[in-house]
């Protein structure tokens, strides 16, 4: 089976409770959905950017599409890795090809989690998973409570269980509803280890920080709640 790549690299998780750890990163094309802060360009590449010395901003060009059996190799060719690192994109439109990577690492699914029915093909397949919840209201002929509850089913498909750890992520704008905040972490709590808040990090769309310590606050009564905002970004990494 063959996809489109925009890159394979090794890096550290920049995001979430396992920020630090060492992984490899398979960043897959194509996104269902269009959120105004994306950092990422979802566009299908004529080529896949491998690193294959990390950090060194050396990259090979590879003609796409490539093959799952090419994709696993590249991955398992990085030392001392902890997870393997499924973004984009949105990495679950793959659901059939990730189901068929062979890799040496517990894979770590990065999604937004509006695919439940991709998601069933992959549920035993991930030990982790980063989920978000996107609070966003620009969704092509879908309205936000249908997008929530495919959003919710999703969560339902990949929760947190002994052998899967799944948490959420909450990307928070100056735009964010706290309403809309506690509803959703109402709606998922049973899901997930803990919920994570991103803020945005763009600085002009960024919430002041006395509305990210009070949303933290609120949230503590139900579940824990971290705010961790992107580290890769902080210091340059990929
Ligand atoms: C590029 S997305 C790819 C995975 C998947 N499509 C998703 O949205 O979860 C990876 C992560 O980056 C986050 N992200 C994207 N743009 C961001 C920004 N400007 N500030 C903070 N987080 C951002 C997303 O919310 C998501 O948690
Ligand atoms: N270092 C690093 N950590 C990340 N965590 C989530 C990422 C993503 O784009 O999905 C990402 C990324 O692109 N780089
Ligand atoms: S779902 Fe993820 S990849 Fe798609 S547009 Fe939103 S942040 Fe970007
Ligand atoms: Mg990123």
């Amino acid at each position: 089976m063959q996809v489109p790549v925009s890159e394979i690299f090794c890096s550290v998780q920049g995001e979430g409770p396992h920020v630090g750890v060492r992984q490899a990163f398979v960043r897959f094309v194509g996104c269902n959905l269009n959120c105004s802060y994306c950092d990422t360009n979802v566009q299908k590449p004529a080529f896949c950017k491998f690193e294959e010395v990390p950090g060194t901003n050396v990259f090979q060009e590879l003609p796409n599409p490539l093959n799952v059996e090419n994709v696993s190799e590249l991955l398992n060719s990085y030392e001392n890795v902890h997870s393997i690192s499924l973004t984009g994109g949105e990495p679950l439109l793959e659901a059939d090809f990730i189901a068929e990577m062979d890799v040496s690492r517990p894979l770590y699914l990065e999604s937004n989690m509006t695919l439940p029915d991709m998601a069933k093909k992959i549920r035993d397949k991930v030990s982790y998973v980063s989920g978000d919840v996107k609070l966003i209201d620009e969704f092509e002929g879908e309205n936000f409570e249908s997008h929530l509850e495919r959003t919710f089913e999703c969560f339902r498909t990949l929760r947190n269980t002994k052998d899967r750890e799944c948490f959420c992520k909450l990307v928070i704008t100056k735009d964010t509803s706290a309403e809309d905040v506690q509803g959703v972490v109402d709606a998922i709590a049973d899901y997930v280890s803990c919920v994570v808040l991103q803020p945005v990090t763009q600085k002009h769309l960024a919430p002041e920080i006395d509305v990210m310590l009070k949303l933290q606050n609120d949230l503590l009564d139900s579940i824990d709640t971290l705010i961790i905002p992107q580290t890769h970004k902080m210091w340059g990494c990929l």
